[in-house]
C-alpha cells in the first residue's frame, strides 16, 4: 500500500474525562436509576399471550428501579385462548408424499422413458389404436396395469414404484377411467410427458356411448 498518499483520513474525537462529551454520558447514567418500568397500558399486564386474573403481577423494587415479577413456570394457556386460535372447518385433500427409493425420483423416471424400448409393453403394435372400456377392465395383472386418463389409455405399470404418492394410491386407478382421481389430487401435473411412453391406444368412446344407450 502506498502510505505516502495524502487522500486517506481518519477522524476522532478524543473525549477527556471533563470533556463535553464525558459529562453528558455521566448525566445520562444518572438518570438511568430513575426509571421506572411500564408497559403503558391501562390495564395491568404480565406480558404473555393469555390471560390470567388469578393471579396479580407481584412489584418488586431493587433501588429506585422498579418492575413486575411474572411466575410463568406453571402456566398453561388458558381456554379462552385456544378457542381464539381455532383452525377454519375446511377440509383439504390429503396428499401424503411417499418418500421415494433409491432409483426411484421423478429424474430416473425420466431417465428410464429416454432409455426403455417398450415401456408400454406394445410389442409392436401401433398406440393409436382404438381400445374398448372392457379391455382396459382385464389389464390388472402385475406387469400390465392400464388405466384412462382424458380418454388415453395407458400402462403404468413401470411407472408403480415413481409415484410420488405411493404404490397404493396409484392402484386406485387401475383397470379404470383414473382422471377423476387424478384430478382430484394432481391436476396441474402433466401426465401427458410423464406416461408419453406408457400409451396403449386411445379409448373407444362410441363403443361406451352405445353400451350406455
Ligand atoms: C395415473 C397417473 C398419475 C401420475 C402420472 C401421477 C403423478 C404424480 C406426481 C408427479 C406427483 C407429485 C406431485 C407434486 O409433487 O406436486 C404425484 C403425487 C401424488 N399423487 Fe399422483 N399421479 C397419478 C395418479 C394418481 C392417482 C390415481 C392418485 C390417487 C388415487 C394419486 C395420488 C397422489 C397423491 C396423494 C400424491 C401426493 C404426494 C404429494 O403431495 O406430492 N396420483 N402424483
Amino acid at each position: 500500500m502506498d502510505t505516502t498518499r495524502d487522500d486517506e483520513f481518519t477522524f476522532s474525537k478524543v473525549a477527556g474525562p471533563d470533556s463535553e462529551v464525558a459529562l453528558e454520558a455521566k448525566e445520562l447514567a444518572s438518570n438511568v436509576g430513575s426509571i421506572t418500568l411500564d408497559d403503558g397500558l391501562d390495564q395491568p399486564s404480565n406480558g404473555l399471550i393469555w390471560k390470567d386474573k388469578s393471579l396479580p403481577p407481584k412489584e418488586e423494587k431493587i433501588g429506585s428501579l422498579s418492575f413486575t415479577v411474572i411466575d410463568s413456570s406453571s402456566k398453561k394457556p388458558s381456554n379462552e385462548s385456544s378457542e381464539t386460535f381455532k383452525s377454519p372447518a375446511r377440509k383439504p385433500v390429503t396428499r401424503t408424499k411417499v418418500p421415494f427409493e433409491k432409483g426411484y425420483s421423478q429424474m430416473d423416471w425420466m431417465k428410464l422413458t429416454r432409455t426403455h424400448p417398450d415401456l408400454a409393453r406394445l410389442k409392436g403394435e401401433s398406440n393409436k389404436r382404438l381400445i374398448p372400456m372392457d379391455e382396459v377392465k382385464k389389464h390388472r395383472s402385475r406387469d400390465s396395469m392400464w388405466t384412462v386418463l382424458k380418454g388415453r389409455v395407458y400402462n403404468i405399470s413401470p411407472y408403480m414404484n415413481f409415484h410420488p404418492g405411493g404404490v397404493d394410491m396409484l392402484m386406485k386407478a387401475v383397470g379404470r377411467d383414473g382422471t377423476l382421481l387424478f384430478n382430484k389430487y394432481h391436476a396441474w401435473v402433466n401426465f401427458d410427458i410423464l406416461l408419453e411412453k406408457c400409451l396403449v391406444g386411445v379409448l373407444d368412446e362410441t363403443k361406451m356411448k352405445k353400451q350406455e344407450a
